[in-house]
């Protein structure tokens, strides 16, 4: 893995949260990520309209940019659970995509050991499959085979707790309600040991019972060395399962610490 070389110096304060040599897992220097929008301004009107604003294009015309990302630099160590806050469109997934490799960075560079697994992006599920042909599919996208799977398959049904109310494992996905689909994802993707798990809000869709199983599950993952991070509105959520958080707001990295000492001027911000 490569190491970048500056703009590191911040997260010196960050630390380890376990004894030992610290191994860093991602690391993002003076990362910035633009969208681009073509043809956003003025888009109303008739799709006559519309197509002849489109052949009147010009190359590079009618383009709006998103600064989404404004120069974030941060150092992620194995062990760590790192909880990424702030207000709503402040970067937090345009950040987790980019870590991800799914978005290309404008400037600065990202760098992970290994493939950092997306939670619910990463996990190509398949709606007309049966719950139980997903978690098949789910553990060979996440590189398990067949037997590591077949010996995990009654864990993460268990885990999920589709099957609570019935057999619902044997019916298509698209039958699932947005909350059980998330759950299943959440159970697949958590049956193996990460060295980069990411989750986007994954934990506000299930219910009180499932939360709390995923968020022990996240404490776990941590202790087997792997990096957690999980992007949440729910302070609550963060302070029980995360030791450090990264607070971002209009794009810009504007406190990373340990869980209370954030979360204590997060609240106070959003309280004004
Ligand atoms: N596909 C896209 N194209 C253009 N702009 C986008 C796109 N996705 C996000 N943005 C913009 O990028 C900015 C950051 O969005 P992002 O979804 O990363 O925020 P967030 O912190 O995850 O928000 P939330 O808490 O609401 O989920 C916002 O201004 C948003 O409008």
């Amino acid at each position: 893995m490569a190491v970048a070389e500056k703009g590191l110096e911040k997260d010196a304060a960050a630390e380890p949260a376990q004894g030992g040599e610290r191994r860093p897992t991602v690391i993002a220097d003076d990362v910035h990520i633009v969208y681009r929008v073509y043809g956003g301004a003025r888009g109303r009107g008739s799709a006559t309209a519309a197509l002849s604003r489109i052949l009147r294009r010009k190359p590079g015309g009618n383009v709006r940019e998103v600064h989404a990302v404004k120069g974030v630099t941060f150092t992620a160590y194995r062990g760590e659970a790192i909880g990424l806050i702030g207000s709503n469109g402040s970067g937090k997934s345009t950040l987790l995509r980019a870590i991800a490799g799914l978005l290309p960075v404008e400037r600065g560079r990202v760098y992970t050991d290994g493939q950092p697994s997306l939670l619910g992006v990463n996990a190509a599920l398949m709606n007309d499959l049966t719950g139980e042909r997903n978690v098949i599919l789910g553990g060979l996208a996440m590189g398990m085979t067949k037997t590591q799977i077949e010996e995990r398959y009654q864990d993460i049904v268990d885990f999920s707790g589709i099957n609570e109310k019935g057999d619902f494992i044997s019916l298509p996905m698209r039958t699932y309600s947005s909350g059980m689909a998330a759950r299943l994802r959440f159970s697949i993707a958590a049956a193996k040991d990460h060295d980069v798990l990411m989750i986007d809000e994954a934990l506000a869709t299930g219910d009180k019972r499932f939360q709390k199983r995923s968020e022990a599950r996240i404490r776990e993952l941590r202790k087997e060395a792997g990096t957690v991070f999980l992007v949440s509105h729910n302070n609550k959520s963060i302070r029980d399962t995360c030791n450090r958080v990264l607070w971002l707001e209009h794009g810009e990295l504007r406190m990373d610490g340990p869980t209370d000492e954030v979360l204590k001027e997060y609240e106070e911000f959003t309280r004004k």
